[in-house]
């Protein structure tokens, strides 16, 4: 018996038993295979039989009644087997067994009879509220609502009620149904028609799970018609049984179903095409990062009049908070790190030396402001999103605006249940910082031009992006490589010890790679100028210019060349022999490679001597060993060699770090402020990717870590991260959509890792950051039974690829006048880049993997037609083309990626497109009947998991639109009449 889990009865047909203990939570599941409801029996101590059976007694269900006998034998020797198992615990029976009624999944879908007085004309326009009736508190909880069914007495909801796994409800819980005519849609006037209430133990004994309710009037006396409630399950509309009743619905004319007689229930056992049981809703690993979910659910008619329930589950993410907190913590090491690099530059001439002061004053400007936003988001605890009403908050300005992952849920007759992700997010970007003068894109390419200009006025030389970025790059290999080959070396030494040739030669190997790699690392021609640069700049250094002056010839002089920034080249400049030594920085290179000979050579001769010592001498040899130095103790022999070559390293190490800092202290010094500013702005802006990177990564791998072709991809080619944005190229969303650019971009810097996890515990279930700014590595732990199933290659850590695209599709009236009058160049430069990379993954992919291993969708096309069509799209001029959107949205699905919708704030006409996009994937690919689209995208925008974003974010049911706006909008994009309006958003 384990004792890690709840102790667990399951009556099935043949009475199985699972029966484990866990100390602290002591429990029973018992099972009916028969649909009755499960039974949760939980005790504080596992040994208090005769309660137990006490309470199962009083538990209402026929079934287990009828169970009770063969369940008092299983009990006892359960109990018997926990007792024997379990030593005494301190307060053991004290608080005795608590039954909780364990239900299954409860969900229904409503219709209204004979609504009305049949005397009017006038059919009403139907919609019902449901609410959870307190009966402790005689209060009533609003919970949710249908769709409105216009002009018909009998109303069949397309919009069913479900609840999410952990809400609290039990048999006894009272729905209220109230059912209103709504007059008039855009002013939301509507009027009482009656009310019934059911308890939810009602629904689920009823015979046929259907339950016909009277609706009275509000003092009750009279009847206005019936609810039929009823529970969904999987359900056909069988032949003859289906009434066609035609009416207005969302404004359009649409043939209406409505089923006077009960739906055939048929359960199906429904697989999941992308899902598995890791991802399914309570899975420990699920409940680790994902959040207060709603849940919403609706029955749609196929192309041959069967029904499909669609859930739609909408969730918070935990990472929108704990990855910028990482983040930022590793921002203020960083740079805790670059000052003590800075002060480590030693003495250097007055000039350089202020302009190190003020570099150094500056990174504690932003480490302390850092540090104090870190304060502040400690403090929060509770909800795991932002909201869009505080996007300019400064100390919320690293975390991603209205976090949420979508999951729709497709249930349909004889298929596989299928699930479609995307990630809503408003586009990353500096909101506190403001867009006055544009966003990063713009920014860096501005500030980069100046930066010349600047570096001139310093006296420093102008260094290019890529040689910063080299810069950084050998300061990172640096702080892993050096490390790594100390550690190897004393590998060596302890191979050396145990007298082990295998482990030797294995050890000398991986010495040998490592240090070439650092050889390749840091042997570069930026290291050895900055060198000469930095001996220049100490105190002493005699030249013409005096320092601190401007020298026109040596400005002239000290332009970059191709092969790498030049230092001053005039020969006035160049030191002379005796003041430095340009050979030096040879010699040490060339001192590292000696030494790793040795080592080489010594291994070698120890290995020969080990073999002569085993086999018979020849002559010849046996002369040999007499005349050679006897190799004694091995690790003697090769610990002086060994540490002659940590010394060479660290010899390099100290001169490549040197100038490596001296060339960011140049970068620094003639970028202050404006270029730390940006970095800071950078900063921020990558903080929000990531986290909404992280958590599509997360709710991807959780989905796919049974699928074997998903896997493979995963590893041999890494995955796509498909960002859709519908900014305006027009005023201040230019600013955004150019902090967005770059924020999506350097996601290219990140790579996953899978990790084994140390318990199934949620706080060893989160994904950690490490890295510095030119590179970061996410690591995603997995609960043991989980990573032991998956490729050795994800399990020995292989670097995980991600290859960020965005797509950019302007649609409001903003984007109007941008077309207009403005400039729309940024959006199709972005949607023609991204293209090209994701054209670039598909031909990586299909050259590493056969095509087949990607899901089936029922839409034929093939993906390369697809990506055909998309690169024509961007082609074409053609305005608000949301078709790009469509299309790179597909192939990204296609392609097993990571789907995210933005805008500014994720909440408006991020709600439009998620909606649009689910409807479209109902009909392409689930047989939505036509005539159904827009009714379903109504469905979804009235009542759905959307409106319930925009109820999160401002506490109002409304989508922040007025009809101008909407007028400028694509038609697929409008949502229907009264779910818009003036907000205070
Ligand atoms: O979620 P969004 O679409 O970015 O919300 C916009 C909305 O589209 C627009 O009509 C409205 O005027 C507001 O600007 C909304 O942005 P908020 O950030 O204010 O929610």
């Amino acid at each position: 018996m384990q004792r890690s889990e709840p102790a667990e009865v399951v009556i099935l047909e043949r009475c199985d038993v699972v029966a484990n203990n866990d100390e602290d939570n002591a429990a029973l599941v018992i099972k009916f295979e028969s649909g009755e409801c499960d039974l949760y029996l939980r005790a504080l101590t596992p040994c208090d039989c005769a309660s137990w059976i006490a309470a199962l007694r009083e538990a209402d269900s026929e079934g287990l009644r009828s169970r009770i006998q063969h369940l008092r034998r299983l009990i006892m020797d359960i109990t018997e087997s926990v007792e024997a198992h379990s030593p005494e615990r301190e307060g053991a029976g004290a608080a005795g067994p608590v039954l909780v009624p364990k239900l299954p999944k409860v969900e229904f879908g409503l219709a209204c009879r004979e609504l009305g007085d049949p005397a009017q004309e006038r059919k009403p326009n139907s919609a019902v509220q449901i609410s959870i009736v307190n009966t402790q508190e005689h209060s009533l909880a609003a919970y949710s609502c249908t769709e409105i069914v216009e002009g018909t007495r009998d109303p069949l909801f397309l919009t069913g009620v479900t609840f999410p796994q952990d809400y609290p409800i039990g048999e006894d819980t009272r729905v209220k149904l109230t059912v209103y005519d709504v007059k008039d849609k855009s002013q939301e006037t509507r009027s009482f028609l009656g009310y019934t209430t059911f308890s939810i133990g009602d629904l689920l004994k009823s015979k046929e799970q259907q339950l016909t309710l009277s609706l009275r009037t509000s003092d009750g006396a009279d009847t206005v018609g019936a609810v039929v409630v009823s529970r969904l399950k999987m359900g056909e509309i069988e032949d003859g049984e289906v009434d066609h009743i035609t009416a207005d619905a969302g404004g359009q004319k649409m043939p209406k179903v409505y089923n006077k007689k009960r739906e055939k229930q048929c359960t199906l056992v429904c697989e999941s095409l992308h899902g598995t049981s890791n991802d399914k809703d309570g899975s420990p690993l699920m409940n680790a990062v994902f959040k207060n979910p709603v849940c919403k659910v609706y029955r749609f008619q196929t192309v041959d009049c069967k029904w499909m329930l669609v859930r739609e589950q909408m969730a918070e993410c935990t990472l929108s908070f704990n990855i910028p907190k990482q983040l930022i913590t590793l921002y203020i090491q960083e740079d805790m790190q670059r000052i003590q690099e800075l002060k480590d530059l030693g003495e250097l001439s007055p000039h350089w030396d202020n302009l190190r002061k003020e570099v150094i004053a500056h990174y504690g400007q932003v480490i302390s402001s850092y540090q104090e936003t870190l304060t502040e988001l400690n403090k929060l605890t509770g909800s795991s999103f932002k909201p869009s009403c505080s996007k300019s908050e400064k100390y919320l300005e690293f975390i991603p605006i209205n976090l949420h992952t979508q999951r729709m849920q497709v249930t349909c007759p004889k298929k596989t249940d299928a699930c479609y992700d995307v990630v809503t997010v408003g586009a990353p970007a500096a909101h506190y910082q403001g867009f006055k003068n544009g966003g990063l894109q713009r920014l860096l390419s501005r500030f980069e031009a100046e930066k010349k200009t600047f570096s001139t006025a310093y006296q420093c030389i102008y260094y290019s992006p890529e040689h910063t970025a080299k810069a950084r790059e050998v300061l990172s290999s640096i702080g892993q490589l050096q490390p790594l080959i100390s550690t190897l070396a004393d590998q060596l030494m302890q191979a050396a010890q145990q007298r082990s040739p295998d482990l030797l030669k294995g050890a000398l190997k991986t010495l040998s790679d490592k240090t070439e790699q650092f050889v390749h690392a840091l042997k570069d021609e930026l290291v050895k100028n900055a060198l000469l640069a930095l001996h220049m700049a100490r105190p002493g250094y005699v030249t013409d210019s005096q320092p601190g002056v401007c020298n026109n010839v040596q400005k002239k002089e000290a332009r970059p060349t191709e092969d790498g920034p030049v230092p001053l080249t005039r020969q006035d400049s160049i030191p002379h022999h005796s003041e430095y030594d340009e050979e030096e920085w040879d010699r040490v290179w060339a001192n590292v490679a000696k030494s790793l000979n040795c080592i080489i050579a010594m291994v070698d001769r120890l290995q020969e001597h080990d073999n002569n010592n085993q086999e018979p001498a020849s002559d010849q040899t046996l002369a040999d060993v007499i005349t050679s130095h006897s190799p004694g103790d091995w690790q003697e022999q090769i610990y002086p060699l060994v540490v002659t070559l940590k010394d060479c390293v660290t010899e390099v190490v100290d001169r490549a770090t040197k100038s490596m800092t001296f060339v960011l202290l140049q970068e620094a010094a003639c970028s202050i402020p404006q270029g730390l500013f940006l970095k800071q702005r950078r900063d921020i802006v990558f903080s929000q990717a990531l986290a909404a990177l992280v958590c599509g990564f997360v709710m991807r791998l959780y989905a796919g870590v049974e699928d074997k072709g998903f896997l493979q991809q995963l590893h041999l080619v890494g995955l796509i991260a498909q960002f859709e944005s519908l900014l305006s190229t027009y005023s201040e969303e230019i600013g955004m959509l150019e902090d967005m650019e770059v924020g999506i971009s350097d996601l290219q810097r990140v790579t996953f890792k899978i990790t084994e996890a140390k318990s199934d515990d949620p706080g060893d279930l989160q994904p950690i950051v490490s890295g510095r700014r030119e590179y970061y590595r996410v690591a995603v732990p997995l609960p043991h039974a989980v990573f032991e199933a998956l490729p050795e290659e994800i399990k020995e850590g292989k670097p995980l690829q991600v290859y960020p695209v965005l797509f950019n599709v302007g649609i409001n009236q903003q984007q109007t006048l941008a077309e207009r009058f403005g400039d729309i160049s940024s959006q199709e430069r972005i949607n023609q880049k991204n293209f090209e990379t994701l054209e670039g993954y598909y031909k990586s992919l299909s050259d590493k993997i056969p095509l087949q291993y990607l899901p089936c969708f029922q839409t034929q096309t093939d993906l390369k037609e697809l990506l055909e069509t998309l690169g024509q799209n961007i082609m074409t001029k053609k305005r608000k083309n949301v078709e790009i959107l469509w299309l790179a949205g597909t192939v990204c699905r296609r392609l097993n990626g990571i789907r995210f919708t933005s805008c500014k704030s994720a909440k408006d006409r991020t709600s439009m497109s998620v909606t649009l996009e689910q409807c479209a994937l109902l009909r392409d690919e689930h047989e939505l009947n036509k005539d159904y689209f827009v009714r379903a995208l109504d469905c979804m925008r009235r009542e759905g998991c959307r409106i319930e974003n925009v109820q999160k974010n401002i506490k109002c049911r409304k989508y922040a639109f007025n009809m101008l706006q909407l007028m400028a909008f694509p038609k697929f994009y409008r949502p229907p009449e009264g779910t818009y309006g003036k907000v205070d958003s």
